[in-house]
């Protein structure tokens, strides 16, 4: 009976390799195969990540690299399209995570269930001459949806919300999941990582440093004059003339744009931006994994301004934001900068708590 199990189970693992997206149909009512198919050879313990908008732009390259984070052993794929082709190209590559694809709604769930962390980069991006609110009207539906199955399957998990315009769906997934009884405020956060990637690239180039040395925080929110970077915090400590600050913050809050205007109507960031997550969510797993002293810009539930978002410095932990730091002594220009990031913030907030309210 044991020999006769073992041979199904080989004869099933086969076949969801040499068709990978029968894999969750082959994993559904048979927790042995579940079991074994999470300890592939050479897997190792680890987390179970799920990203939703996988077949994407940032989606494909952000997949390839979380296959690539030891931290990770199990792998969802969950899109509308394309799901099987990424799933198979991806689950080749020789390392630890096992891959699983999820194609379409109706397998929403399953790609969800049992998942630690999640990172949703689904959603459309802009083309030349829209600002990052002019998506909100999809965008929304789409991470209202995606976060009903969360609170459904997962609500435990730690979510990394990607998805445009960042103001608004990170509030829009805070009202659903208080909606359905299952809000921890402490694991909603909104990825501003590419923010603070722009910005120690930027800063680096002016100071003639290595940008692996350089530190900026960047907070705020998402958008335009809401991405505000302090200059006067960088690490290593440095005197830039007001100048140099003017470029570099114009620089930093219109990095997106730069990007969307140099692929002239194919998309937004993508590369820099699956770079960004994964150093992002690299930082989430390890915190749950116990790590001291993991500390990152995101954007959360926070009191450090009296808006009910806000971007800053916080340290992750085994249940997300342990501690959100305040914004530390701002010079004159960045007083002034945080006042319009304000003004601007707050609305895209109300825009996105009212969406899901109404
Ligand atoms: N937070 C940030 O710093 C950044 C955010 N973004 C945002 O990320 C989002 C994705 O950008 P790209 O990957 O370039 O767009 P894309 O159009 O290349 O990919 C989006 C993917 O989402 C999928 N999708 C659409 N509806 C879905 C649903 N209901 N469930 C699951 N998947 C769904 C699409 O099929 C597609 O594969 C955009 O909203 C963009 O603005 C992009 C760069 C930086
Ligand atoms: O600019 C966009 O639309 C995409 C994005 O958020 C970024 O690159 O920062």
């Amino acid at each position: 009976m044991q020999a006769s199990a073992d041979v199904n189970q080989r004869i099933a693992r086969l076949l969801a390799h040499l068709n990978p997206s029968m894999n969750n149909l082959q994993t559904e009512g048979s927790s042995n195969f579940r079991q074994e198919n999470c300890r592939a050879k050479g897997g190792s313990p680890g987390f179970k990540v799920a990203i939703l908008g996988a077949a994407g732009g940032v989606g494909q390259p952000l997949a390839m690299l979380m296959k690539m984070n030891p931290l990770v052993s199990v792998l969802h794929l969950y899109d509308v399209v394309n799901t099987p082709g990424v799933t198979a190209d991806i689950s080749h590559m020789d390392t630890g995570a096992v891959v699983r694809g999820f194609l379409g709604q109706q397998q929403l769930e399953d790609a969800l269930t049992g998942m630690d962390l999640v990172i949703i980069p689904a959603g459309v991006p802009r083309k030349p001459g829209m600002t990052r609110d002019d998506l909100f009207n999809i965008n929304a539906g789409i991470v209202r949806t995606l976060c009903e199955g969360i609170s459904k399957c997962c609500p435990m998990a730690i979510v990394n919300l990607i998805s445009n315009p960042v103001n608004s769906t990170v509030p829009i997934a805070a009202e659903v999941f208080k909606k359905a009884g299952t809000y921890d405020p402490r694991r909603l956060l909104g990825v501003t990582m590419l923010d603070v990637v722009r910005a120690n690239t930027f800063v680096a180039e002016v100071l003639g440093l290595d940008p692996r040395d350089v530190d900026v925080p960047v907070v705020g929110g998402h958008a335009g004059v809401t991405i505000l970077p302090l200059l006067s915090q960088v690490k290593p400590p440095c005197s830039l003339t007001q100048e140099e600050t003017e470029y570099l913050t114009s620089r930093i809050q219109n990095g997106g744009t730069e990007v969307v205007e140099a692929k002239a109507g194919a998309g937004s960031a993508t590369l820099s931006m699956a770079y960004a997550a994964v150093k992002f969510a690299d930082a989430c797993l390890r915190a749950l994994r116990g790590d001291a002293s993991v500390i990152q810009c995101a954007f959360v539930s926070s009191q450090v301004t009296e808006l009910p978002f806000f971007a800053s410095r916080v340290r992750l932990g085994r249940n997300g934001v342990e501690e959100i730091y305040p914004l530390g002594p701002l010079n004159e220009y960045e007083r002034v900068g945080l006042e319009k990031a304000k003004k601007e913030l707050g609305g895209s907030i109300e825009k996105g708590v009212s969406f899901v309210r109404k």
